[in-house]
């Protein structure tokens, strides 16, 4: 097996839906999933080029491999669930310091899955309110709004990342570009964000070729059994 040209790692809190979302986009289904011990990898063909999709554990007792698994990543993908605003707040107090370990020029994508529910939960809540997500009102109903994820929230949280990665704006990626809502239920924005990624990968390998040796781990040492396509290192 061919080492991989660039590496893609998911993050975040258990239970968001990275499995869901990495298997939406490379088996084009939405089965039952087991929450994830340790971390597994797709291989995806882009191009000519062979790019790694790393799956980790949101799981508390697996935090410490997190860093591991970003190790010389070309890019991060920082899940959350738009229903569950302490899933974002993690990514920034639990996660973004996993990332140290990753390439010094590493994209960073903000995902919030599950949209799928937040539109059945809003059009619930506004028929008891009157009131669209997000807005302040007193009462039982707008607390369960409250915990809704807005758009500018993971924003706000992207423009954070550049500050805490000391990388200027005007360098980056625009946020807009890089915070994606997605279902991996309905497969909403699902190819949209990982072959957004893939393309702006593709510079960077090329970039890194033209530097010297790629910064990717080898994963060809890992053999798992009777699997070809996806692999786990738990
Ligand atoms: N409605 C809905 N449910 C989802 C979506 N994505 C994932 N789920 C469900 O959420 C639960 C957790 O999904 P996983 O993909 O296993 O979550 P995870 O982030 O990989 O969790 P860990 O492996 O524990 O870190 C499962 O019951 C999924 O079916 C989505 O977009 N919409
Ligand atoms: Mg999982």
């Amino acid at each position: 097996m061919r080492k991989p040209d660039g590496k893609i790692v998911l993050l975040g809190d258990m239970n968001v839906g990275k499995t869901s979302l990495l298997q939406r986009y490379m088996e084009r289904r939405f089965p039952d999933t087991v929450s994830t011990v340790g971390g597994a990898f797709y291989l995806k063909q882009w191009r000519s080029y062979n790019i790694s999709i790393w799956d980790t554990a949101g799981r508390e007792q697996f935090h410490g491999l997190g860093s591991m698994y970003c190790r010389g990543a070309a890019a991060v993908i920082l899940t959350y669930d738009v229903n569950h605003l302490q899933s974002l707040v993690e990514l920034e107090e639990r996660f973004l310091g996993l990332t140290d370990t990753a390439n010094a020029d590493c994209l960073f994508a903000i995902v919030g899955n599950k949209v799928d529910l937040r539109e059945e939960g809003a059009a619930e809540s506004q028929e008891e309110d009157g009131h669209s997500p997000g807005m302040a009102s007193g009462g039982c109903a707008s607390l369960k709004v409250s915990k809704q994820v807005r758009p500018e929230d993971a924003v706000a949280l992207y423009k954070k990342i550049l500050k805490y990665k000391m990388l200027d704006e005007k360098d980056a990626p625009a946020a807009e570009q890089m915070c994606f809502e997605t279902s991996a239920k309905t497969g909403h924005n699902v190819d949209l964000l990982f072959e957004t990624l893939f393309e702006m990968v593709v510079p960077m390998i090329l970039r890194q070729r033209s530097q010297g040796p790629a910064q990717t781990v080898d994963i060809t040492s890992y053999k798992p059994p009777g699997r070809t396509k996806a692999g786990c290192c738990a």
